[in-house]
């Protein structure tokens, strides 16, 4: 998405993030255990599992916030393993972290600026008016500090910041955390609006495992820091054997 409008159209892709045998640990813990996904271009994947299965060190770990102890990561096919966070991003990498990390006392306009922090271009205005065009509920919000948001559009604002940076991938750490069943599903809908619009490629890392399947295409699920099982969302819904043995439904 990086160069193309926030409104072009998507296009089937080929992978666009690509984890080979990534690991990762805090000291004894070993949080990743050689970790294997691809994500394809306009995909809208599900990262899924119980507490602790190692979703968030993933997450931390793509973005350069937590170092690899091995394994790969490739963005468009280039190595950006080892790269600064900062480069991440601006490589195309953006990361909505757990509770969206908004500054309450800056408003929903000075929120979202600071998602452009990163970009080398100047098109600042450009891509403000494109994300207030995807989340109308911000536009009449904009002068008003965050801390006024309710959950979901203190998460949809979150989102917004995150796309200012114009990402080509966009993960997102359970957006879903202490919003209630009606917003949840509304923030899961956008998702899927932003990707069918947009042509953006989604992560969503989600406990809510029903929830996340029901809306993304693919999903992948985590047990002690292994891919344990992968495939289509709709079949893993229908795998009772997963369901029951991972993803506590
Ligand atoms: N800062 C840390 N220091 C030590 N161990 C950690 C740290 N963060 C996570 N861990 C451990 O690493 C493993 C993976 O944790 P992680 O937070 O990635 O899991 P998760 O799937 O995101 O869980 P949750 O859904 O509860 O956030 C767990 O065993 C956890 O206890």
């Amino acid at each position: 998405m990086s160069d193309a409008p926030l409104n072009s159209t998507p296009q089937t892709g080929e992978t666009l993030l690509s984890v080979e045998g990534l690991s990762a640990s805090y000291g004894a813990v070993r949080a990743l255990d050689e970790v294997s996904l691809n994500v394809p271009e306009r995909g809208l994947c599900a990262v899924l599992g119980a507490n602790g299965a190692g979703k968030t060190t993933l997450l931390r770990t793509l973005t350069g916030l937590h170092r690899a102890t091995s394994g790969k990561v490739r963005l468009a096919g280039e190595d950006i393993t080892r790269l600064p966070t900062e480069k991440v991003i601006t490589r195309g990498l953006a990361h909505v972290p757990e509770g969206g990390g908004v500054i309450i006392e800056l408003t929903v306009e000075e929120n979202l600026r600071l998602g452009a922090l990163w970009r080398s271009d100047r098109r600042d205005r450009t891509t403000l008016d494109e994300v207030m065009d995807l989340f109308p509920p911000l536009v009449e919000r904009r002068s008003r500090p965050a801390g006024t948001l309710s959950g979901g559009e203190r998460q949809m604002l979150a989102i917004g910041r995150a796309l200012m940076a114009r990402p080509k991938v966009l993960l997102l750490d359970e957006p879903s955390l202490g919003l209630a069943p009606l917003i949840t599903k509304q923030i899961f809908s956008l998702l899927r609006d932003l990707r069918d619009r947009t042509g953006l490629t989604v992560v969503l890392v989600e406990q809510n495992a029903a929830g996340a399947l029901s809306v993304t295409d693919h999903g992948f699920v985590l047990n002690q820091g292994r891919v344990a099982a992968e495939g289509p969302s709709d079949g893993l819904l229908a795998d009772d054997r997963t369901r029951h043995a991972y993803l506590g439904f």
